[in-house]
């Protein structure tokens, strides 16, 4: 098997115009959602490697693919695919949407039962709150009624409301990619340790360049921390790419707050105006914890430190025993 078809795979399909390839460029390329409105129709599988601190690829599929066609290979598609994003356009008419997914739904469930559907419900942007909920509740309804009518009960869909013009997009990727990665349970159970014995109340391990969250510990996300996470990544980033000396690193000299002293002990510190802190600090190249805790408890600096140096270790040992082994299904 060559290094390429070890990745983990995923799929994102949907109808013409639905929004799949402006998810993939922004979440991946940095695109600025505006600048999607220029993007042209995808007229042939798009393949996309994302090297980062997770290597997989994304196979953007056409709007107007014909899995009926005899010369669409379900085996060579869904064979060995992860998890698959069907993404709805919750803007537009959604009914023959739903078809579409049920029929994805149906061939690729029976070519490999291993798939993780994720069905984003996109462009919510424009939906007013109870707009959104009661989409959500009918398209659930509607696809889980019809797999149950032929006896597909048992095939797991997990939806998320999403929008390029918010966080919304990157929390749901991240939910999609850590059903891909093998060693999520460890790293959880890391951040459960880490997290109790330094009185962080939630951290997040980021993939620093595309802001997905590889693992949290296991108390709920709440939006709102995911958010402050995620911009403090913006922030280091931005802050380094201009005053910054090394620039293959994620932090470097910068204002207070922000420091590093060699190439695994980067770190920035904000403290907020309730009381709470946003810590980053580098675990490897592209790779950052992020978390907030109370601001006094950074009396105990040294031993949180001790301790990340400690969790850093056992982050990089995980991932040395090997991420190609079973991270594609
Ligand atoms: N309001 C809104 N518009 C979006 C969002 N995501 C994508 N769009 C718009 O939807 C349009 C279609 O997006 P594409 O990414 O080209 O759609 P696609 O599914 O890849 O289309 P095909 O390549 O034809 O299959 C573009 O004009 C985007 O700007 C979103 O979250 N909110």
């Amino acid at each position: 098997m060559t290094a390429d078809e070890e990745k983990p795979r995923l799929m994102i399909m949907g109808l013409r115009r639905s929004g799949k390839s402006s998810i993939q460029r922004v979440v991946f390329h940095k695109l600025s959602p505006t600048e999607t409105l220029f993007l042209e129709s995808t007229s042939s599988v798009a393949k996309d490697d994302i090297s980062s601190f997770i290597d997989f690829q994304i196979w953007d599929f056409p709007g107007q693919m014909d899995f009926m066609n005899p010369a669409f290979d379900a085996q060579a598609i869904f064979g060995r695919c992860g998890a698959l994003v069907f993404v709805i356009d919750a803007q537009d008419d959604y009914l023959e949407a739903l078809q579409r997914m049920f029929v994805t739904v149906t061939r690729a469930h029976s070519v490999n039962p291993q798939v993780s559907f994720e069905v984003f419900i996109h462009k919510v942007d424009g939906l007013s709150d109870d707009h959104k909920i009661d989409t959500q509740r009918d398209i659930h309804q509607r696809i889980t009624d019809g797999l149950a009518d032929i006896g597909l009960d048992n095939v797991h869909l997990s939806f998320y409301l999403t929008s390029i013009y918010d966080h919304s997009v990157y929390e749901a990727f991240s939910k999609v990619i850590q059903k891909v990665i093998p060693q999520l349970p460890t790293l959880e159970n890391l951040l459960n340790i880490l997290c109790s014995n330094n009185g962080i109340e939630k951290a997040f391990l980021f993939d620093v360049s595309s802001k997905i969250y590889l693992a949290t510990d296991s108390s709920p996300v709440d939006m709102q921390s995911y958010e402050i996470c995620s911009d403090m990544i913006d922030v280091v980033v931005d802050v380094s790419s201009i005053y910054g000396t090394a620039p293959e690193a994620i932090t470097s000299t910068a204002p207070s707050g922000a420091h590093r002293s060699n190439d695994t002990d980067a770190y920035a510190l904000i403290n907020l105006n309730n009381g709470m802190a946003v810590y980053l600090r580098e675990v490897s190249r592209n790779l950052a914890l992020v978390c907030l805790l109370r601001e006094d408890n950074f009396d105990r600096r040294g031993l949180i430190d001790y301790n990340f140096r400690v969790f850093r270790d056992a982050i990089l040992e995980v991932f040395a025993m090997g991420w190609n082994r079973g991270g594609a299904s």
